[in-house]
This record gives structure tokens, sequence and C-alpha cells, in this order.
């Protein structure tokens, strides 16, 4: 637990992929629960970012597009810098911008990311690039850029419970979320000074999770089925409760904190996370006992799956007509 208290009040606040989902949700937080914070969204659509200004300050204030060029007066409480945060070269300037417009973050949320579930030999090779892009680069260029100019700020980064338990379907995912895990261990050790805190969440409704549901193999659903879907809104709510009590290993559901139990290795052994101690021995009672059963039964599920897989397939190529 690092001693900085988490609030909401009185902070500059960047929010990646702020133009929808938790994202939008956190700015939204921000917006009407403080009075003094300043909320600044980043994502690549500038039409997505000015209709979420739109809607979070219920249309009372003109979406403000921050620029070399735009007046950033104290006044001003939510703008938006519309960026591709996989292009460093725009990561560049959008820190640049700041500079120029003298913002000094305190916060940043790095919620960018998302998924197209999908088995791994029927994922387009743009696709797979989008993956990493989307849910590593993103994060990679901004937490550098954080790490150089505002070595006081609250990076809040973003993984998800796949990175403690990396299942079929989630190929073009899981392992960047797992990236996201490794090199928030590596921060924390190099920048002590830093609070660097990190959310493992399952499912929540957000429009990403929407149109992850429309590729999604049946049987990723299926074991995920254990982390039942919340909303945004309370998924944001529990990650603020839990920062705010000043833990930085993040789990928003009983499941993922089960998983994170059986995760502990050589990073998590502290007291960021809570009931470490309690994780640390279920963990270990789990990895024993629990973990292999779950396995055996997991793999089982997936063979089956694949039998049933061939003979659909195989029906259709019998006779096309009838299987459609
Ligand atoms: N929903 C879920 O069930 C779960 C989600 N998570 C993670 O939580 C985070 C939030 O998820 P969710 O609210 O569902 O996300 P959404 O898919 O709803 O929103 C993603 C946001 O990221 C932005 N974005 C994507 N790529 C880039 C980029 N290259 N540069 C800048 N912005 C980008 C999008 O805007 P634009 O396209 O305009 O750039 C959008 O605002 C993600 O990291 C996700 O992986 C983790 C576990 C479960
Ligand atoms: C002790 C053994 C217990 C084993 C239980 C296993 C249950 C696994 C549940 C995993 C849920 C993962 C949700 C991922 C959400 C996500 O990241 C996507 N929605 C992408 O956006």
């Amino acid at each position: 637990m690092q001693d900085s208290r988490f609030t909401l009040e009185d902070q500059v606040v960047l929010i990646s992929g702020g133009s929808q989902g938790l994202g939008k949700q956190f700015a939204a937080k921000y917006y009407r629960e403080t009075v003094n914070s300043k909320i600044i969204l980043v994502s690549r659509g500038a039409e997505k970012l000015i209709s979420a200004v739109d809607e979070i300050t219920g249309g009372k204030v003109d979406a403000k597009r921050l620029d070399f060029d735009v007046e950033w007066s104290e006044r001003d409480r939510i703008g938006y810098i519309p960026c591709d945060l996989s292009d460093r070269k725009d990561v560049a300037r959008l820190f640049d911008v700041l500079a120029a417009k003298k913002i000094e973050l305190s916060q940043v949320l790095a919620c960018a990311g998302g998924s197209t579930p999908k088995l791994f030999r029927d994922l387009t090779d743009v696709e797979l690039e989008a993956g990493v892009k989307m849910n590593y680069l993103t994060v990679l260029f901004l937490s550098h850029k954080v790490a150089q100019r505002f070595p006081r700020c609250h990076l809040v980064l973003f993984s998800s419970e796949t990175s403690f338990f990396p299942f079929i379907g989630y190929a073009q995912y899981a392992p960047l979320k797992g990236s996201v895990k490794s090199l928030t261990s590596i921060l924390r050790q190099e920048m002590p000074e830093m609070r660097i805190s990190c959310v493992y969440p399952g499912n929540f409704d957000s429009e990403g999770y929407a149109v992850e549901e429309t590729t999604k193999p049946s049987i990723t659903k299926e074991i995920e089925g254990a982390s039942a879907l919340i909303s945004c809104e309370e998924c944001c709510n529990r990650i603020v409760r839990w920062l705010h009590r000043g833990y930085d290993d993040i789990t928003v559901d009983f499941i993922g904190w089960v998983l994170m139990s059986t995760d502990m290795g050589l990073n998590k052994h502290n007291n960021r996370s809570f009931l470490w101690f309690v994780q640390l021995l279920i963990g270990t009672f789990a990895n024993f006992l629990i973990v292999p059963i779950y396995m055996l039964f997991c793999s089982s599920n997936i063979k089956k799956w694949h039998k049933n897989q061939d003979k659909g397939l195989l029906k259709k190529l019998q006779a096309p007509e009838q299987a459609q």
C-alpha cells in the first residue's frame, strides 16, 4: 500500500479510452463528483470524444479540443485530445500539447484496450496487430511519457483477469494484458516514488464488450461465465473504492480475487492487494488441489467442444444446404 491517498477531487486526470465504456464512466464520475478536478479524455476518434463530453456535461459545456493554439484556462474542467496512443509520434505530440498548456497531470488512467475473441486461426493478421497496438503499445507509450514528464503522477493501468488465466479464444488479447501486468511489476521497482496501480477486471458491460460478444466462441463464453457481467458503473465504483482504500493490485469480482491468489508469483508478495496474505495461503492451497481438478474439467470441456465443432464441420461438408 502506498501512502498517497487516492481522491477524485483536486486532480488533473488524463483518461485514455475516455470516449466510451469504462473510461467514459470514470470521466463522468470525476466530472459529477468533484468541483475542481480537470479531466482530459484521449482516444482516436474525435467525434466519439465530442459526444462523450456532451453526454458527461449534459451538453452545458462546449467540448474543448486541446491543442497548441487553444486557450486552456483555470475554469476549464473537461477537454479532449484525439490521439492514437499506439503511435509514438502522436503520443509525443500529445505530451507537447500538455507542456505547452502547462498542464501537470496528477493521475493517468490507461483505460484504452479491447479484444476480438476468436480462435487463433480465424484471426486476421490485421486483428492480431490491432491487439498488440490497442492493448500494449497504448499502455507502453503512455506510461513511458508519464514516467519521464510526471514522476509524481499516479498511474493506473488496466489489465484483465485473463492475465491470471489465459484461455481459448483470447489469443489476440490475453498475452498483451499479461504484458501490462509484467510491465507494472518492473515500473514499480524502477520508480518506487510513483504510485502505480494495476486493475484486473472481469466482464463488465461496455460498448467494447458488446462488440466482442459477437465474435466470441461459445467455449470462451462458457469458461468466462464464472465472472458475472457487471455494469460499467459498478465496475468503476468498485475500482475507485479499492484505490481509495490504498490497494494497487485490484480485482473487481470474487473470481478475479481467487484467480489473482493463484498467481501471486514473484512480484505480488506485499500488501498491495486485499488480504494479500490470505490470498497467498488460498493460492497455495488452490494451486495444489483445486487448480489441477479444475484444469482436468476445463480441458475435457475444451476437448468436447472441439469434437462438436468437428462434427458440425463434417455435417456441413456432407450436406452443405441442410447444415445452413
Ligand atoms: N469490458 C470487459 O469485459 C473488460 C475490459 N477490460 C479492459 O478494460 C479497459 C476498458 O474496457 P472497455 O470499457 O470495455 O473498452 P471499450 O472497448 O468500450 O473502449 C475502448 C476505448 O479505447 C479507445 N482506444 C482504442 N484504441 C486506442 C488507441 N490506439 N489510442 C487511443 N485510444 C484507443 C477507444 O476509442 P477509439 O476507438 O476512438 O480510439 C475507446 O474509447 C480495456 O483496457 C479493456 O481491455 C478488462 C477486462 C474485461
Ligand atoms: C481456482 C480455480 C478457479 C478457476 C475458475 C476459472 C474461471 C475463469 C473466469 C475468467 C473470466 C475472465 C473474464 C475476462 C474478461 C475480459 O478481459 C474480456 N471481456 C475482454 O475484454
